[in-house]
């Protein structure tokens, strides 16, 4: 990927933070992204966020949305809670593999244990081996904890790599449960990168609107007015005023509307002059308007190892 923002000053690689452990998908992210960054492991989101702002790393990563699964909300909330910058974008075919200890037949499994997104991913198979399932923070912890615990009873959904690392037996390969299963992680900086015309570019806003009849509509208007494609529309609920209540006028009885801060993406760049009255537009009638990015666009779905 063709990273533009600026680069670390002090003549080392680029340090690139994850949540997760070795043989994480976000760690593969993040080597996609920067071929040669040193991925730097972080037990949650918060930690990675806080690497950046505290300059102990220069970039996070953050899987953002999955073919099968759709968004990951609470990473939606987290992008509106720091200040950080999306400088790129990296999409993922992620390749499952369901991993045990050495020896040990899938048959045999009692409970099996993954990151949430994944467990999900792999609904059809985990079903038919009929095993409880249990979430963990991210899938190479599943296969770490396994390992370390030598659990021949359970399970982990995780990469090869993860399996390689941690010393465990691929038992199931590709058990996701359809083969395009491509995972989109954004890449953070402290930060914004200088928007270019010269390569495809999508833009990350974020913004609220006074509720009414059409206010979405109108929003949107602003970018299809402009021959602008959107490529992505996330609503989440606002959260420092999640409900609102209303007098609906007529005997009294009130009615409970929720307030939405809405998350789109569109194939621009804030240097081209049709996005630029795009916002400007929106930001006559929306109450809040962030922009979240403008980065170049990941054309192409990078190939996650497997284990053949
Ligand atoms: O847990 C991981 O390995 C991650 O990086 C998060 C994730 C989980 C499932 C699919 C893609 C990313």
């Amino acid at each position: 990927m063709l990273d533009l923002a600026p680069q670390p000053t002090h003549g080392c690689l680029l340090r690139v933070a994850y949540q997760g452990v070795p043989g994480a998908y976000s760690e593969m992210a993040a080597g996609n992204a920067y071929p040669n960054c040193e991925a730097v492991p972080c037990e949650q989101f918060e930690a990675a966020f806080q690497a950046v702002e505290q300059w102990v790393v220069d970039r996070a990563v953050l899987p953002i949305e999955n073919s099968l699964g759709g968004s990951i909300h609470r990473n939606y909330d987290l992008l509106l809670r720091h200040r950080l910058h999306i400088v790129g974008e990296v999409q993922l075919a992620v390749h499952h593999c369901l991993l045990g200890i050495p020896g040990v037949k899938k048959e045999e499994l009692v409970r099996v244990l993954s990151h949430p997104q994944a467990l999900a991913q792999c609904e059809h198979t985990l079903s038919k081996l009929n095993v409880i399932r249990e979430a963990v923070d991210d899938t190479a912890g599943a296969a770490q904890f396994i390992a370390a615990n030598n659990l021949r009873d359970t399970g982990a959904v995780a990469s090869s790599r993860a399996a390689e690392i941690y010393g465990l037996e691929v038992l199931a390969d590709g058990i996701q449960d359809d083969s395009d299963n491509v995972t989109r992680f954004l890449m953070l900086a402290r930060e914004p990168i200088m928007p270019r015309t010269d390569r495809p570019f999508k833009t990350s806003i974020t913004f609220t609107l006074e509720e009414g009849p059409g206010s979405l509509f109108k929003a949107l208007a602003v970018f299809a007015l402009r021959d602008l494609n959107l490529t992505k529309i996330e609503s989440r609920p606002l959260r420092k005023r999640p409900l609102r209540v209303a007098d609906d006028g007529s005997d009294g009885a009130k009615s409970v509307y929720f307030d939405y801060l809405f998350f789109v993406d569109f194939e621009a760049s804030m240097a081209e002059q049709r996005a630029q009255n795009a916002l400007r537009h929106l930001q006559e009638f929306a109450t809040f308007l962030r922009v979240l990015g403008s980065y170049p666009m990941d054309v192409s779905i990078k190939a996650c190892p497997t284990s053949q």
